[in-house]
């Protein structure tokens, strides 16, 4: 059994008081989402509109399919990459491999998809399934967090997170212990944040629309550019697939139930807020108005896009013509931190894009409800206190040069505001 770690890392979340909360209130947010969302009122703040039994949640045919889901992303995630890309220096000085071919899979799986709905299969009766879906998906994910639970005992001390290693089973359950669990070459968290979860969005998504066209004749704008702006997002996360591999999901935090479950059911199940909702609450949507969301969509992306290039491109070459006259501090570690640019206008330029087209992906609902910008108020909730956890690593890492950075960039996510 792995030895617990030299200095403790402070407790996240709340300790194991807020981990025990999360774990039990997260599953209970998704469902009551996935519940309100084909209710008349569509109340986001009021009672869900029943309790279901477990005869609506469990269904052997619903589990099997998320399995087969899970079974066909492995298998992509296996097929011959057009890149293997290095992650991170690890404690031990070594550098994991990993298969950049999310791209291949997302086309891949809709080929599949395409050709499964030519030969007759109803994609349209998707939405009907959501929830047991969601049931496999939370199920599974409490499952596999257990194996990852113990798996993390056999691991060596140099393979375990930072955080996660508290000694308190619950807490260590929910933030997960091993930083990379693998077998073999499969990465487990890796193939997780971007493949089943993210890619099963985007199909619920194309089931929504279709299920729509089937009910009302054609799916509606409104329906065409939730589609459209998240298959958008989707598709960027993996084309760029290779800058995952420097977030803190992947360098920083174990993996356990939160990520295991936010990648898994979270994502694929709430994400798609947008779209359960317009399927049972049909928004008109004229021209104008839907010009006026395309554009606020094409803003947010080009910041976001803008901003993570640009960090991606100086951190793999400073010398890069595209980023070689913007201004730098130097850090004792030896690596520096822009100052000009999109990340001399605020600290986190990537949360502003993100947060701008998060805006863009509800207003084609409309503003009759609370509940189609559940995503955009979570979301500004989890960016600021992620934007907190990695000021934290930061200046754990850079120090003196993280407050003159601070200093010379004083604003956060949003300029003169935050
Ligand atoms: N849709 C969703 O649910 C979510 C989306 N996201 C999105 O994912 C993307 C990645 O986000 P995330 O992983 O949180 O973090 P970032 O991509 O913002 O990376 C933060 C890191 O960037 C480096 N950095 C910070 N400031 C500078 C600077 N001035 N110059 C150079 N490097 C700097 C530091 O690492 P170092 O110095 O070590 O390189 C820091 O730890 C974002 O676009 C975010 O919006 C994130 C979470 C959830
Ligand atoms: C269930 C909890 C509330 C927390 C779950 C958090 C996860 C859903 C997110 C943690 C970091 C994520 C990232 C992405 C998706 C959401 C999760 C997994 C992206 C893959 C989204 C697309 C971006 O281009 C990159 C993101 C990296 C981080």
């Amino acid at each position: 059994m792995a030895p617990p770690q030299g200095p403790r890392a402070p407790l996240e979340f709340g300790g194991p008081l807020g981990a025990a909360a999360l774990l039990l209130l997260l599953p209970a947010t998704m469902f009551h989402l996935l519940l309100v969302a084909r209710s008349g009122p569509a109340r986001l703040l009021g009672p869900p509109p029943y309790l279901p039994g477990l005869e609506a949640l469990w269904s052997p045919q619903a589990l099997l399919l998320w399995l087969t889901w899970l079974g066909l992303q492995a298998a992509l995630y296996l097929l011959p990459a057009r890149k293997v890309a290095e992650g991170q220096e690890l404690k031990d000085k070594s550098r994991l491999c990993y298969p950049i071919n999310g791209f291949q899979a997302l086309v891949l799986t809709a080929l599949l998809v395409g050709l499964g709905v030519s030969a007759g299969l109803p994609l349209g009766t998707l939405p009907e399934m959501l929830l047991p879906l969601a049931f496999s998906a939370t199920f599974t994910a409490f499952i596999f967090s257990l194996f990852l639970y113990v798996k993390a005992l056999v691991a060596p001390a140099s393979a375990l997170a930072p955080g996660g290693n508290s000694g308190n089973p619950i807490y260590d359950f929910f933030l997960g212990r091993e930083l990379n669990p693998r077998i073999y070459f499969f990465d487990f968290k890796y193939f997780c944040e971007l493949r089943p979860g993210l890619i099963g969005w985007v199909v619920i998504n194309l089931a929504l629309l279709v299920q729509e066209a089937e009910l009302r004749g054609s799916p509606s704008l409104a329906m065409w550019l939730v589609n459209g702006f998240q298959l958008l997002y989707v598709g960027d996360a993996l084309w760029h697939e290779e800058a995952v591999l420097t977030t803190m999901d992947i360098t920083h935090d174990g993996f356990g139930f939160m990520l295991a479950f936010g990648d898994l059911a979270w994502v694929p199940f709430t994400y798609s807020l947008q779209a359960q909702f317009l399927l049972y609450h049909p928004q008109p949507l004229g021209l104008p108005m839907a010009s006026v969301i395309c554009l606020i969509n094409a803003i947010g992306y080009y910041i976001f896009r803008g901003a993570n290039s640009q960090k991606n491109t100086f951190r793999r070459n400073p010398s890069d013509p595209r980023v070689a006259g913007l201004e730098t501090i130097s850090t004792a570690t030896g690596r520096q931190l822009l100052v000009s640019g999109w990340w001399g206008m605020v600290r986190h330029p990537n949360y502003l894009g993100d947060l701008i087209m998060a805006l863009a992906w509800s207003l084609p609902c409309g503003v009759s409800h609370l509940l189609p910008y559940f995503y955009l108020l979570y979301f500004t909730a989890l960016l600021v206190h992620r934007e907190a956890r990695d000021e934290r690593q930061c200046l754990q890492k850079y120090g003196l040069a993280w407050h003159e950075y601070c200093r010379r960039v004083p604003y956060r996510i949003v300029p003169y505001v935050y």
